[in-house]
């Protein structure tokens, strides 16, 4: 897989990025106790090559600040655009780190926030390209990557005090036994989910209790609902709750982070007679030892601290794990800065027995974490055991290869890529402000159309000019 053969004189010729919106908070699909009304968005790259390959690749946000995530993602593509892919893939960890440390554009991160966010988007594309090119799904690729070469696209700065290269290779090394077996199990049986669905904070009681019984029915196991806006009605709900599903299924909250720290523990002893598997985001994604704290408080109780989604880069999580602070490790595909730091955080999880059981739902999400963790299944964890994938049945209509869920588990994809190729209708619905959607649904009142809203700021230049003179 060098740059002899498929692509060695293939190059990067153009870059298209759009904000792709879609109104979910009409219905309160994704709502929680902090996020009351998101309207799904990504921001959605189409790398164009001189051949007929083109890579796709995108980012995850909840409607405002997509724009700023393109503005990003605008700002970096200096840094692919004209390369060739040998330049690229050669010595994939230095062009990572190209990305996340541009010399200027880090200060405005450095590795977080809006700019990662716009790095992630650019290398899922950059993953998508490579994949296509050897005509493999992408968890396929990682996982015929000999472990020397898919260590060397990890930047192991910041990371060697707790992972070395070598124990990284020694790892994926270990694994290399019974992977066709475990290959064979994912193409037929799948990857274990469970589901959010019915879960959302803003669903009506009734909306709720339809949907969990559906999904009861359909075979499900693992529900999580939202909680943190008001204990006696989160009492109500996770009371609900159990009486669908009995007590032999599991059921899982997550507060979005809402919570002070001792405000978590106390919240959550009240919910413990629930038997919640986990708390997910309990506090601050940042206190890492605020959630030891809580962790140490409720793991007497069988409550775990899951964590992640919003987890900023792989120093924190490293943190995290060093500190005791998660026992399920929730990695998200575009919050870090795309696969190659997805998997330093993978193999740092496995270092420390920590279970990964990725964030899923939003845009794309489920088409992309399906990969993530069918690799970790062959390849690093060699396991399914306290693992488990979020799932959330929105929104995969508008791809080319969405999931394929049997029999509640995802079935490992086998068409080549990273999964989140759109629609082209879609993109012309869907792009905002302009798509057809869009349009319509402003004349109908139903959003404000950004464009006929004049800023609500002041243009203060002119004054200051005068002023100063
Ligand atoms: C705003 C998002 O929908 C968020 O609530 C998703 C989430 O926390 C989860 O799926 O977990
Ligand atoms: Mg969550």
């Amino acid at each position: 897989m060098s740059s002899q053969g498929a692509y060695s004189a293939t190059r990067i010729r153009g870059l298209s990025v759009r904000d792709i919106r879609f109104p979910t908070s009409l219905k309160s699909d994704g709502s929680d106790a902090i996020h009351t009304d998101p309207d799904y968005s990504c921001t959605y790259v189409v790398l164009y090559t001189d051949t007929n390959f083109k890579g796709f690749g995108l980012s995850f946000t909840i409607g405002r600040g997509n724009e700023l995530v393109v503005e990003a993602v605008k700002s970096l593509s200096y840094l692919v655009v004209g390369k060739n892919l040998s330049d690229i893939y050669d010595d994939f960890a230095a062009t990572w780190r190209s990305l996340t440390s541009e010399s200027q554009l880090r200060w405005v991160g450095p590795e977080k926030g809006v700019v990662h966010l716009g790095v992630a988007a650019l290398v899922n594309a950059l993953w998508d390209l490579w994949a296509r090119i050897q005509h493999k799904p992408l968890w396929k690729l990682l996982v015929d990557m000999e472990p020397e070469q898919l260590v060397s696209t990890i930047d192991f700065r910041y990371i060697e005090d707790v992972l070395t290269r070598e124990e990284a290779v020694q790892m994926l090394n270990e694994m290399q036994k019974g992977k066709e077996a475990r290959e064979e199990r994912m193409l037929n049986r799948g990857y274990p989910a469970y589901t959010t669905g019915a879960g959302w904070l803003g669903y009506s009681q009734e909306r709720t209790q339809t949907l969990l019984k559906q999904y009861l029915s359909q075979g499900w196991t693992h529900f999580k609902i939202k909680v943190g806006q008001n204990l006696e009605d989160d009492k109500r709900r996770c009371q609900l709750v159990r009486d669908i599903i009995g007590e032999d299924k599991t059921l899982m909250v997550d507060a979005n982070q809402k919570w002070n720290v001792n405000e978590a523990i106390d919240w959550m002893k009240e919910l413990a007679p629930y038997k919640p598997l986990w708390i997910e985001e309990p506090t601050s994604p940042d206190d890492v030892l605020g959630h030891a704290a809580i962790a140490k408080a409720l793991n007497p109780l069988g409550i775990g601290v899951a964590t992640g989604e919003v987890c900023q880069n792989r120093v924190i999580f490293k943190q995290m794990l060093q500190a005791g602070a998660m026992q399920y490790c929730q990695i998200d595909a575009c919050r870090v800065g795309g696969v190659n730091e997805v998997l330093s955080i993978y193999l740092m999880a496995k270092k420390f027995k920590v279970p990964v059981c990725p964030h899923a739902g939003g845009v794309g999400l489920c088409e992309m974490v399906q990969h993530l963790q069918i690799w970790d299944y062959i390849s690093v964890s060699g396991t399914s055991k306290d693992r488990i994938v979020e799932h959330a049945d929105q929104l995969s209509e508008h791809f080319k290869t969405p999931i394929k869920i049997i029999r509640c588990h995802y079935l490992a994809p086998k068409v080549p890529g990273y999964s989140v190729e759109m629609w082209e209708k879609t993109l012309m619905e869907y792009e905002y402000p302009y798509g057809s959607e869009w349009n319509k649904m402003f004349t109908e009142g139903k959003f404000l159309d950004p464009r006929t809203r004049p800023p609500p700021y002041v243009e203060h230049r002119a004054k200051a000019d005068i002023t100063l003179r």
